[in-house]
């Protein structure tokens, strides 16, 4: 094989259209393999993608051997729009409650753990669900975290439930910036292929620098795909930003810390970040 075919996972969902929407799929050097947060985390851990989008705690778990791509992440300083968690009962009676936590996340889910062990609610019991029906996950538990497209969807449908947006939680307790979601690659393959981790950064970076240039594209992609009107999508991704830097690493190392304190990290980890912005 060409030592320069790249295999990219990215994230299937409308979060990372701004980053993915205007990726050139033409380029018969890459090839593209689109899945949920949870699949990419486990791809870029068995090897079969070169590099991808996948959760900030999953990058964290494998930081020995991992770096994250600079300028690229899924963040938010204050409220997300697409990290929802539905309640029956208000968050300070939670006590004992069955939570359901979504099947494709990881980053999220520990979010939740670790806010609502920080505000003394211990639940008696986290299950993991799929995560496309929120009554169905209701049914089984007093709450339910839903991330991505499923949380877009489902907060705007009668639901009846206490809402929670985390990214703005976690901002509320602790001042910070969340990242989400940060593109990993192996150490192993910029020691081995540093030209080939160049394209690959450079080839996300332009895909992103298109889509900020170009919103009504991307937004037209998303009303594609989810419905809603082109003002709903406005709104959600002025929340979001898709930046990686020394600043951005701020927040992000906050919530490893965090993570590490509830013992959901099994060392404490500082985001690495790999290559410049042009
Ligand atoms: C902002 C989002 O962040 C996503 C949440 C993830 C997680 O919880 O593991 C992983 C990737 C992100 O793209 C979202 O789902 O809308």
């Amino acid at each position: 094989m060409n030592p320069l075919h790249v295999r990219i996972g990215h994230i299937k969902f409308t979060n990372a259209l701004p980053i993915c929407h205007f990726l050139d799929k033409s380029d018969p050097e890459i090839e593209f393999i689109p899945g949920a947060p949870s699949d990419l985390n486990k791809w870029l851990a068995e090897g079969s993608v070169d590099a991808g989008l996948c959760s900030s705690l999953a990058y964290a778990e494998l930081a020995e051997d991992f770096v994250a791509l600079r300028g690229l992440s899924v963040s938010a300083r204050g409220p997300v729009g697409s990290i929802f968690f539905f309640s029956k009962r208000p968050w300070e009676e939670l006590n004992g409650a069955v939570i359901a936590l979504p099947v494709i996340s990881k980053s999220s889910s520990n979010l939740l753990k670790i806010l609502l062990a920080e505000t003394g609610i211990t639940p008696a019991e986290y299950i993991t669900l799929p995560s496309d029906d929120l009554p169905a996950m209701l049914e089984q538990a007093d709450a339910a975290l839903l991330i991505a497209d499923d949380a877009l969807y489902w907060s705007v449908q009668e639901h009846g439930c206490h809402l929670y947006d985390l990214g703005e939680e976690w901002n509320k307790r602790t001042g910070h910036s969340m990242t989400f979601a940060v593109c990993a690659v192996p150490k192993r393959l910029i020691e081995e292929n540093p030209e080939k981790v160049r394209k690959i950064h450079r080839f996300f970076l332009e895909g992103k620098k298109k889509g900020l240039a170009d919103m009504d594209a991307v937004i037209a992609q998303a009303m594609r795909m989810l419905g809603q009107t082109e003002e709903f999508w406005r709104t959600y991704f002025n929340k979001l930003r898709h930046d990686l830097d020394e600043e951005w690493a701020v927040g992000a190392n906050a919530y490893f810390d965090a993570a590490y304190r509830h013992g959901l990290l099994k060392k404490p980890v500082k985001l690495e970040l790999w290559g410049d912005e042009e």
